[in-house]
């Protein structure tokens, strides 16, 4: 799919590699609407975005999406406001340990999307630069890890920590490459952008 004129919808977007996400489509010449429950940030984000990108392509929409009802509201607003939707990035994420329901409900939110049609795949990180990784040195965070930070410091200096503009390259791939659906897509410092490979079992399925 080309990503030029497509409409895009990115959860997160207000920051880090959301923010990434939706500085790439826009570079593709999509138009993005950016969901954040940060209002602050979004509004921040989208005004710096203006100023490179024509502002009628971007839309900043505050939304948390654990609140299935703003949720609906939000990708209901999105297809008002531009016509259509045809991408969605489901990157919205936090790092909670004490409170590890929410931090499912908010970072799985998109595994019930594939009754709507839609290719789904996967990007799976190593350690990125953005403001999440602060919060490794955070009781209220980590939780039961906090006893670990230090190790988790060793391990970003051992593997590297990746700039989030590689993750968006990622995407950008997935979104332009139709065969890809139901792929692990993992990047890290040492190997780059490469997918995740499953033995090849016999069984084929009818409904494929
Ligand atoms: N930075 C890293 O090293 C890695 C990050 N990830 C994942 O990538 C995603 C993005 O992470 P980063 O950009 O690093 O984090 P970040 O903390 O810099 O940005 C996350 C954004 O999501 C927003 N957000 C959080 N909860 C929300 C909610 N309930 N509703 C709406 N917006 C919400 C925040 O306000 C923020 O703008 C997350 O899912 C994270 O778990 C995965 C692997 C590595
Ligand atoms: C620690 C929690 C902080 C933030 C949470 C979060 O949202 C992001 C976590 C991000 C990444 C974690 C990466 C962990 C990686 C390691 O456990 C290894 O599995 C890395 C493995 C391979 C790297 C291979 C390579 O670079 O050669």
């Amino acid at each position: 799919m080309h990503v030029n004129g497509k409409v895009a919808l990115v959860t997160g977007g207000a920051q880090g590699i959301g923010r990434a996400f939706v500085q790439a489509l826009l570079g593709k010449g999509a138009k993005v609407a950016l969901l954040d429950r940060n209002s602050e940030a979004g509004q921040e984000s989208k005004a710096a975005l203006d100023e490179q990108f024509e502002a009628q392509r971007t839309v900043f929409i505050q939304c948390d999406v654990t609140d299935q009802e703003q949720l609906k509201g939000a990708f209901k607003k999105v297809i008002e406001h531009f016509g259509r939707l045809d991408i969605v990035v489901n990157n919205a994420g936090v790092n909670n340990e004490k409170d590890w329901e929410s931090t499912i409900q908010i970072n799985l939110l998109a595994a019930n999307m594939e009754n709507y049609g839609v290719r789904l795949n996967t990007i799976c990180p190593g350690f990125v630069n953005t403001p999440i990784l602060q919060s490794i040195d955070k009781e209220e965070n980590m939780g039961q890890y906090y006893s670990y930070k230090d190790e988790i410091k060793n391990m970003m200096q051992f593997y590297g920590v990746m700039d989030p503009s590689i993750i968006a390259e990622g995407l950008i791939t997935i979104i332009e490459d139709d065969t890809l659906n139901g792929e692990v897509m993992k990047i890290t410092a040492s190997q780059g952008i490469h997918f995740q490979e499953y033995s090849q079992t016999p069984f084929t399925s009818s409904k494929r």
